[in-house]
């Protein structure tokens, strides 16, 4: 007799996630609306990739859907891998200092300009961020600098 074949773990889900930054440093934050895990809780807009699609087009589909920002150019920056009890998401975090638009409410959500990230409670995986976001805030990152 055979014993049933273990449950294979679901994978990571791939999410992108946008900071948009002003050149004073200012960054932009939404709340997330009633209806979704962690409602009320602020994140950096963004949202899982769909079936074959590329990082940066789901980055840009996300911001039109939320925001109806089009985002013109943005940097990889960095990767966070987090367990959730409702998800394992691989975070994809984008820097993008190029955009046309205002940022709109499109799902009722609240948003906020930030210097200093003054709102609560934020996603558990994207508080280590705000730390990380002020090695980058103020020059243009990278920044190579010659005698
Ligand atoms: N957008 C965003 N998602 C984040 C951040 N940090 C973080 O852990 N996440 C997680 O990434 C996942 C994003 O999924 P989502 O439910 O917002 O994606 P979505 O907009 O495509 O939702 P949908 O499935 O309702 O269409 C959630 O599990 C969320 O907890 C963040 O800073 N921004």
């Amino acid at each position: 007799m055979h014993e049933a074949a273990p449950k294979l773990a679901a994978g990571p889900i791939d999410v992108v996630v946008g900071i948009l930054m002003k050149p004073n440093g200012d960054v932009l934050l939404g709340q997330r609306p009633a209806g979704k895990p962690y409602a009320g809780y602020w994140e950096f807009p963004g949202g899982k990739v769909e079936a074959g699609e590329a990082l940066f087009a789901a980055l840009q589909r996300e911001f039109v859907e939320e925001l109806g920002l089009h985002i013109d150019q943005a940097t990889e920056w960095c990767g966070v891998e987090h367990v959730y009890e409702h998800a394992h998401v691989r975070l994809h975090f984008f820097i993008s200092r190029a955009w046309q638009g205002e940022p709109q409410s499109l799902e009722g959500q609240a948003f906020a300009w930030q210097g200093k990230v003054g709102v609560a409670p934020l996603l558990p995986a994207t508080i280590p961020l705000l730390e990380w976001l002020d090695l980058v805030r103020y020059p243009a990152y990278p920044r190579v600098l010659h005698k």
